[in-house]
């Protein structure tokens, strides 16, 4: 390949019209095929990779050693996209936006490779080289040769010093660009923690960490201690109703508590915020404490343990959910449970009001589980911080309307960003003469919860979602 302008692969020429119809996977090299394949519907659909990559390696019938090479080449690749881009940038001769999409997402794919991983740099180098060969044809797959070799005349740490903002004028530069995560979302981290330092770091890798699985023990059907016996797991650190089970623990949906529906798979974060909705004790009202609503319930995780403890509790839940498939989640996952779906939207929901418990559950960016979608921290925007903190600010307003005076809301996202928990909540709480009470209380042995009133738990320090908690009394 002769090298172009600075020394860089020339690419004046767009790739020849790819192929029509299916491609035949190549026998010999399926990991990576597959992985190329989730790439690409990832960048061209908005597909999931965690949905569409054990799809496509069961029906590709990969296993062993080549679903673990493709899982960890899919995953990385996702999740180190924006350093892989800069880097891929550095070692070409016109913007990243010129080079076809399928070519991009090969480059992607055979720099993880060569950065990230120990395969040879030959192989890493020749195998990605043929994909693009398969993809577009062979004057493409120069184009693809030579950049891929400019990609491995360095390490990853050499990349790194020569792109990373410094550390000590753009700290969080620095390390958005060492962890690979967009600059908006490491700062909105770093706003979070109050920190730009070693905390923040450890929340970024946190995102590329593999999150145990955790289990709910249903309250009322079995004990956290009996599910940990029967299912190898151990009981959960903090929540009362959880288990840990051991990575690599096996077929969940084989497992019989599971198949019974004694048991649901579901993150401590989750159970922990869900719990304290339901301990917050509320005075006054002429019923008492007998009716829960659930405003946003789709797909019926809370919704399960709301209505399992208020099912021994004497307790009724009212859940909402706007979008019909939804709620149909949530009417399996509750059923024989003393919950009533309704599809609805939270913002106005047509029930009748004087509720003692509100939890809302609010649609969010999603940045407190960035670890169990590996695109997700490229795919969403700063734009949409703005959109969904209007219909949160909508959805609190309705719930203050909805709970009876006295009676308690609960604001709960899986975000850490600001604008999503303290300053949509401090504002619709504000508007409603509500009591903010401090949420802390309601987490026992929960270590490192800052000043408060707020909760925000985190996957570095407390192995969970980010998830965000905010209780008020409505007055
Ligand atoms: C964060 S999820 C809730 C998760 C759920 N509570 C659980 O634990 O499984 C937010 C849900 O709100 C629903 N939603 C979005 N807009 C809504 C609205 N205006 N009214 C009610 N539900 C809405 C979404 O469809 C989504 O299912």
């Amino acid at each position: 390949m002769t090298p172009g302008r600075q020394g860089k692969p020339d690419r004046s020429r767009r790739p020849a019209p790819r192929k029509q119809g299916p491609r035949k996977p190549p026998a010999q090299d399926p990991a990576r095929r597959v992985a190329l394949d989730v790439l690409r519907a990832v960048s061209e659909r908005d597909a999931y990779a965690n949905l569409m990559l054990p799809e496509e390696l069961r029906r590709r019938r990969i296993t062993g050693r080549d679903a673990a090479l493709a899982t960890e080449l899919t995953y990385g690749t996702l999740r180190a996209q924006g350093l892989l881009d800069e880097i891929i940038t550095a070692c070409l001769d016109r913007p990243l936006s010129e080079v076809d999409k399928v070519v991009l997402d090969a480059l992607r794919l055979g720099a993880y490779q060569l950065l990230r991983t120990r395969i040879p740099p030959h192989a890493a180098v020749a195998s990605t080289v043929d994909l693009v060969r398969e993809e577009t044809g062979s004057h493409v797959a120069g184009f693809a040769n030579a950049v891929l070799r400019n990609v491995s005349e360095k390490d990853e740490a050499d990349w790194m010093r020569q792109l990373t903002p410094d550390a000590e004028t753009d700290p969080i530069g620095n390390l958005a660009m060492r962890t690979s995560h967009p600059r908006w979302v490491a700062r909105s981290f770093a706003e979070a923690l109050g920190d730009k330092g070693a905390e923040l770091e450890a929340a970024l890798l946190a995102d590329d960490t593999r999150p145990a699985v955790h289990l709910l023990a249903k309250p009322g059907e079995i004990t956290a201690d009996e599910l940990a016996a029967i299912t190898g797991g151990d009981p959960a650190p903090y929540s009362p109703y959880g288990v840990h089970l051991p990575t690599g623990g096996g077929d969940l949906a084989e497992a019989e508590p599971i198949k019974e529906k004694l048991a649901v798979v579901q993150d401590e974060g989750s159970q922990l915020v869900t719990i304290a909705a339901t301990n917050v004790p509320v005075d006054g009202g002429s019923g008492g404490d007998t009716r829960w609503l659930d405003l946003c319930a789709g797909p019926g995780g809370k919704a399960t343990l709301l209505g399992s403890l208020a099912a021994t509790a004497g307790v009724t839940v009212d859940a909402v959910e706007k979008a019909p498939h939804r709620a149909k989640l949530v009417e399996r996952a509750t059923e024989g449970l003393p919950v009533t779906v309704h599809v609805a939207d939270g913002r106005d929901p047509g029930l009748d009001g004087g509720y003692d418990r509100v939890l809302v559950d609010a649609p969010c960016s999603g940045l407190g589980a960035l670890r169990r979608r590996p695109e997700a921290r490229w795919r969403r925007q700063p734009s949409d911080v703005a959109d969904l903190t209007r219909l949160q600010g909508e959805l609190l307003a309705s719930a203050f309307g909805l709970v009876r005076a006295g009676g308690l809301v609960a604001y709960v996202v899986c975000s850490p960003h600001l604008a999503e928990t303290e300053g949509v909540f401090g504002n619709a709480a504000r508007r409603a003469g509500a009591e903010v009470i401090d949420a802390r209380e309601y987490f026992p042995g929960v270590p490192l919860l800052g000043d408060g009133p707020y909760v925000q738990l985190w996957p570095h320090r407390h192995g969970t979602d980010a998830m965000f908690v905010a209780l008020a009394i409505a007055r």
